[in-house]
């Protein structure tokens, strides 16, 4: 009789425990963005990130662009820098990083780079391409976890946030772009490249270089999930972010090379920077903070 009531006792203690597990986590436990299906597809290749001729040939020569296009915006917003380690001092955090591609030229400019992907095979893979290079492996940590895990321990670390060819792959955009904002410094730079939702991006993207060319495994994007520059830009402005630069990008694929174009109708990169925080100037009233919260322009006037 006693170890039932006892057992009765203990369980409802547990199912509450449970409860209040669940009223004080924070909300990110709940959200996940990641998509098991996409799990699947990156793990079936998670051996093939280092094959440059294989089937991620066209993220290779993506280096091309966006190593630049994030190191030189990125040495905007800095006065010094050391000669051949550009971005020493910087911390970045690779979000989705796969096999580390782009992980490791930032690396090599300098860079303290966290890495990380969903995908744990991916993460195996990038770990034992760093190992080869002792300078890289220094500079460079990988963790397979999600970035909703990342927000839960840490707010404001980064100077930089890159989530190259990765938004096109996440559920719930709007609290992926949230989770990588408050990681960012204020101040900080988000990079994002990803793939325009039109209907030249279904012929090109899927059609073309799914099923015709095979430049891409076929199933590789649903074009559901792409996004143009605006409704990105508008969550990026919505999170406390300021776009600079939205810019296109065009691949070749007879040549395999990629070049900048004005035109963003296929493939872009975009560049934002976290806004600084409102600091209340000496002397300031509780109103005028109010008032500024509410009026960029006060918040200019108060910043002089
Ligand atoms: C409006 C517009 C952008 C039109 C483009 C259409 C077109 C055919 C343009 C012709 C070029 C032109 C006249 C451009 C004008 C601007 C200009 C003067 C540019 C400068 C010079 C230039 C660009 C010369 C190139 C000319 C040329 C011969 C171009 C090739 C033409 C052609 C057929 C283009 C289409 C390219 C193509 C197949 C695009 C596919 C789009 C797409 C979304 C591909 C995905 C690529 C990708 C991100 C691969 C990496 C990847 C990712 C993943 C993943 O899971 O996300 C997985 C993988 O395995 C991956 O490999
Ligand atoms: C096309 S790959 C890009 C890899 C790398 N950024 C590059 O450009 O070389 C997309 C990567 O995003 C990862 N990914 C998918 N969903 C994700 C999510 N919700 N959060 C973070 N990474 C995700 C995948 O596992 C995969 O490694
Ligand atoms: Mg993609």
């Amino acid at each position: 009789m006693w170890s039932k009531s006892y057992r009765i006792t203990f369980a409802c203690l547990n199912t509450m425990k449970s409860y209040r597990y669940l009223w004080t986590r924070p909300y990110s436990t709940f959200r996940t963005t990641v998509d098991s299906s996409e799990v699947k597809t990156f793990l079936a290749l998670a051996h093939r990130w280092w094959d440059e001729q294989g089937v991620y040939a066209p993220l290779h020569s993506m280096n091309d662009l966006r190593v630049p296009f994030i190191r030189d915006n990125l040495l905007k917003t800095v006065a010094n820098h050391q000669p051949g380690k550009p971005l020493s001092g910087m911390k970045i955090l690779d979000v989705g990083c796969g096999g580390g591609l782009l992980t490791e030229p930032l690396g090599r400019l300098g860079a303290s780079v966290i890495g990380i992907d969903p995908v744990d095979a991916n993460i195996k893979t990038a770990q034992l391409h760093k190992s080869f290079d002792p300078v890289l492996d220094k500079r460079i940590e990988y963790r397979a976890c999600s970035l909703e895990e990342i927000v839960e321990e840490t707010t404001e670390t980064f100077d930089a946030v890159i989530a190259s060819e990765v938004v096109e792959h996440v559920i719930d955009l709007e609290t992926f772009i949230q989770c990588c904002c408050q990681v960012l410094k204020p101040g900080g730079s988000l990079f994002i490249t990803t793939i325009n939702k039109t209907q030249l991006s279904y012929v090109l993207g899927i059609v073309f270089a799914e099923q015709i060319a095979g430049i891409v495994p076929k199933g590789t994007h649903t074009w559901d999930k792409f996004i143009s520059p605006e409704k990105l830009e508008s969550i990026m402005e919505s999170n406390g972010l300021s776009v600079q630069t939205v810019v296109g990008m065009l691949y070749n694929p007879f040549s395999g090379y990629w070049h900048w174009i004005e035109n963003t109708s296929l493939n872009y990169a975009a560049h934002a920077v976290k806004q600084e925080h409102l600091v209340p100037a000496e002397g300031e009233t509780e109103e005028l903070r109010v008032q500024a919260s509410t009026n960029p322009s006060m918040h200019e006037e108060l910043k002089k």
